[in-house]
């Protein structure tokens, strides 16, 4: 049980109001909100000047993720541990079954690696690398109360190891949309990208720049396009994890426009840096930035992605935090296809959010929570425990101070990674306090969490906020038979009329509905 606390004076913002009120605090939940609280015992933490904001949620993170012959070094320890230095209090992680597994036994293996180690909640996402009939299956178990969870994330890319064709795409939606679980895609065209990449390597192409150069942003968009027209189909809801680029934004706008349930993930990387470095005549640099899609060649992405974000087009920030070492790019050293795929994002993500997006006057401090907080809770059912400054709520709780800056660096952060994509960039907004589940885990720059503090949060289906339109589009588009007479009386009719060059009459014994004007 933890001890009370009562947060003073700060300026609670959720993501429909700002409101002056103190917070009160027990047993991990949130008590009490209103004016002059008063607490006998309760541990004081003044907050004015500051806000009180609901604890960041970064919904697509992969944690010591086996990935191209290397396990990302950011495990659940450490990506947690700086997860809540940076003001995230709980993070989705996802469960990726290597092909000759099967969901059930990933499940497994992932809550085994996880559980003894977070030091934040988490919860967990399902990607489907394979289908067949015991995949279907699986995927209605753990979806079941006891397994948690309600997403499942498919991938157009990585042709051989992860992706799937789109006949099992749409498949595995029509599973998702059965057991009321959230599609979520990883849009890139994978076999016209192993193509390029061949071509390029043929060419002698062979650094990080190949990379970028093997996936352009059009072949992002056309996955994206594709995705939605299938989630269409489907009658699923659809989620795009980190949309890059302007044209896959566009796609997402444009069947949300046709009335398409489709929401849109920028990343931290995506709003706080851009391709540029793919060029870099240090290999190194370039080859840190290595991710899928690729961070866009286009430097005025970033701000468009954001204020896309602001104006709603694009709905919350992940950080897809899969992070592999220097040693560890060096893999692809003489083949870019060989460079594991991934960047940092889980501890600067708030920050850059806020510097790119509040202190640039592009989005309000609401909308700030929103997109980091209570729109992940509400997509992923678990609004409002998640995501709000409310009474009844977790007291996952960030004491804000937007006045407050900080330089990004490798040489201060928490992550385990020996680099930062952001290095060197300035920006204000710092979470001064983390508490997660009502404890002061971050204060004064020093961390004070064990592994195994974090709760594995389970994720129930059917969330009405992504479901309720389906759901009634489900009846409304039900598949419709026309009634017509047997053909066979049909047949017989015309032809007798072609034959005799007049009206067909009604067999003996009657009954045909046909009627010739
Ligand atoms: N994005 C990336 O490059 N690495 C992590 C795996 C994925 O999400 O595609
Ligand atoms: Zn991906
Ligand atoms: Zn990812």
């Amino acid at each position: 049980m933890s001890q009370a606390l009562l947060i003073k004076n700060g300026t609670i913002v959720n993501d429909d109001e700002i409101l002056k009120a103190d917070v009160l605090v027990k047993n991990g939940k949130i008590v009490e909100i209103g004016q002059n609280l008063h607490s006998e015992g309760a541990v004081l933490v003044e907050a004015d000047g500051r806000l009180v904001i609901p604890g960041g949620i970064d919904p697509h993170t992969h944690m010591q993720l086996p990935f191209m012959g290397e396990v990302a070094v950011d495990d659940f320890y450490t990506g947690t541990r700086a997860a809540l230095a940076g003001g995230t209090t709980m993070i989705i992680d996802f469960v990726i079954p290597s092909k000759d597994s099967t969901p059930l036994k990933a499940y497994k293996q992932w809550r085994d690696w996880a559980d003894p180690k977070v030091c934040c909640d988490y919860a967990l996402s399902m990607a489907i690398t394979t289908w067949n009939e015991e995949v279907s299956k699986e995927m209605q178990m753990v979806t079941m109360p006891e397994y948690g969870i309600n997403s499942f994330k498919f991938f157009l890319a990585y042709k051989g190891v992860f992706m799937v064709q789109d006949d099992e795409f749409y498949q595995g939606m029509l599973q998702c949309a059965k057991i009321g679980a959230l599609a979520r895609v990883h849009a890139e065209n994978g076999p016209v990208i192993a193509e390029k990449a061949k071509a390029l390597l043929d060419m002698g192409i062979t650094g990080p720049e190949g990379h970028t150069q093997s996936r352009p942003e059009e072949l992002e968009a056309e996955a994206t396009n594709r995705a939605c027209v299938l989630a269409g189909q489907a009658n699923c809801p659809l989620y795009v994890v980190h949309v890059m680029s302007k044209g896959a934004a566009r796609a997402i706008a444009h069947h949300r426009q046709k009335g398409s349930v489709v929401f849109g993930e920028p990343i931290a990387a995506g709003l706080g840096t851009d391709g540029s470095h793919y060029y870099s005549e240090d290999w190194l640099t370039a080859a840190r930035h290595v991710m899928s899609p690729p961070l866009s060649r286009d430097p005025t992405t970033p701000e468009a992605l954001m204020k896309l974000l602001a104006c709603g087009e694009l709905h919350l920030v992940g950080t897809d935090n899969c992070t592999f070492n220097c040693q560890q790019k060096l893999a692809g050293k003489h083949d870019f296809t060989k460079i594991p795929n991934g960047v940092n994002g889980v501890e600067d993500r708030m920050s850059i959010v806020w510097e790119r997006g509040v202190h640039r006057g592009v989005m309000d401090p609401m909308r700030f929570v929103a997109v980091t907080s209570s729109t992940c809770a509400k997509i992923f059912n678990i609004y409002p425990r998640k995501g709000r400054i409310a009474v009844g709520s977790d007291a996952d709780i960030v004491i804000w101070n937007a006045k407050a800056t900080k330089v990004i660096s490798k040489d201060h952060h928490h992550q385990a990674v020996d680099y930062n994509i952001f290095e060197g960039q300035e920006v204000h907004g710092v979470a001064e306090m983390t508490i997660s589940r009502g404890n002061i885990v971050w204060e004064d720059g020093q961390l004070s969490v064990e592994g195994g503090a974090g709760k594995f949060v389970h994720l129930p289906p059917y969330c009405p906020y992504v479901f309720a339109a389906v759901q009634q589009r489900e009846k409304v588009i039900q598949p419709r038979a026309v009634k017509r007479a047997p053909v066979e009386e049909m047949a017989a009719a015309k032809i007798s009329e072609i034959q005799n060059g007049t009206r067909a009459k009604v067999p003996p014994g009657g009954g045909s509905k046909i009627s010739f004007a």
